[in-house]
């Protein structure tokens, strides 16, 4: 949102919390007939609930597009990570014609035209081309980019800027959440694979303290395919649906699926299809090594979905995975009491969870003064 992150209090915390929250209730709803009906649901403790976790979702949003359009008042446009507000949403630094280190990390993030989402073996994408190019110093943060249009004429409104603002921040923190539980889970299942990804790391470090830089993660190519194993196995979003505009013919058989149905892709049951991956529920991160993947189908791996709808943050979310999960890597062993078996199905691990599995995490290096964070 191009807010920095000397400016974020624990609201972020707290409206993950709440995110979660409300998928609970959403959940539940799915489950329960009789709380699916509005008017009882309305009657029920969810409801209120429902208004408490609302408005601290709805709140975070607001306040971020509030800093936002004071800064645009004052006639501050940003690129990414420019500048900084205090917790009142005031400006307090312009850093747009610096060239300290800090702006160079940052657009060393954003210089990711050409590359597949998945960055190093390759792994086609069929939204990469090379006419997306906008350059790198030019790129807007989102919001700065919605703003700006909504100025210079386009019909956005207020209503529409928030809504776009709470699907970016529910779907960039939600599915990347999800995806580092299920690489950690795995890593502490698959102790010799966490080894290999840890070999790999010394090798890119070694053994320096020093943060990640973009170039690291192009090096990071067996925890890329662990991780795109990880997508296989439990990719965050398990089914997509579609609503088709057309009658639709199969080129399998002489079935036409009638324009009106609603058609649901299972990326979970596509990925453990034993036609397409042998033995198809091990973990095995070397699905991926190029040769293999070579002779696959475009389509047999769509964890971010395919086509024009597919995911807007793929690669972003890629960067961000192999940034936090190298540095967790790097400072702590991941055990888990988790067996492989205890999560044939995407669902039993989420169960599991609810049953309070952990994973431990154990410092490498640190012999004090570590406070050990635990995952539930
Ligand atoms: C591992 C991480 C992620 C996974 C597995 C994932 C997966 C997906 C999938 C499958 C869809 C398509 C849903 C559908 O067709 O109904 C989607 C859409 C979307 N994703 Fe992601 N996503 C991830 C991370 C992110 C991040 C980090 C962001 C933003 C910063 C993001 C933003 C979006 C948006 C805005 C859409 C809707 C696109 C549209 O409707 O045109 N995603 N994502």
């Amino acid at each position: 949102m191009g807010v920095s992150r000397k400016t974020q209090d624990k609201s972020g915390f707290e409206y993950a919390l709440a995110v979660m929250k409300m998928c609970d209730i959403l959940h539940l709803r799915h489950r329960s007939i009789f709380l699916r009906n509005e008017f009882i649901f309305t009657l029920s403790k969810y409801y209120k609930e429902q208004g408490r976790l609302l408005n601290i979702i709805h709140g975070l949003t607001k306040k971020v597009i509030k800093s936002k359009k004071e800064a645009f008042a004052k006639g501050t446009r940003g690129s990414l990570a420019e500048h900084e507000w205090n917790e009142n949403g005031e400006l307090i630094k312009n850093h747009s014609n610096e060239n300290n280190a800090q702006n160079r990390e940052d657009d060393q993030l954003t210089t990711m035209e050409g590359l597949s989402f998945c960055q190093s073996s390759a792994l086609k994408d069929d939204l990469d081309t090379d006419d997306n190019y906008v350059g790198e110093k030019k790129r807007l943060a989102f919001l700065d980019l919605m703003l700006e249009s909504a100025q210079n004429g386009a019909l956005i409104t207020d209503t529409e800027i928030k809504e776009q603002v709470d699907t970016i921040m529910f779907e960039g923190h939600d599915t990347t959440a999800a995806c580092s539980s299920f690489f950690l889970s795995l890593m502490g299942i698959h102790q010799h694979i966490q080894d290999k990804v840890v070999t790999e790391l010394n090798e890119i470090f070694d053994n320096s303290d020093r943060p990640v830089t973009f170039q690291d993660t192009l090096e990071m190519k067996y925890l890329e395919r662990c991780l795109m194993e990880t997508l296989r196995l439990y990719p965050p979003v398990p089914v997509i649906a579609r609503e088709l505009q057309e009658d639709l013919k199969l080129i399998s058989n002489n079935y036409i699926i009638p324009k009106g149905a609603t058609v649901t892709v299972t990326t979970v049951k596509l990925h453990r299809n034993p036609l397409i991956y042998e033995n198809p529920n091990v973990f095995d991160p070397d699905n991926f090594l190029p040769e293999r993947q070579a002779r696959r189908h475009y389509y047999a791996f769509v964890p971010f979905s395919a086509g024009p709808r597919s995911c807007v943050g793929r690669k972003y979310a890629i960067l961000k995975l192999k940034i936090l999960l190298s540095t967790i890597l790097r400072n702590y062993r991941v055990y888990s009491d988790l067996k492989e078996s205890d999560f044939k199905l995407q669902a039993d691990i989420i169960l599991k969870r609810e049953e309070g599995f952990r994973i431990r995490l154990e410092p490498r290096k640190f012999k004090t003064n570590v406070t050990t964070p635990t995952i539930k």
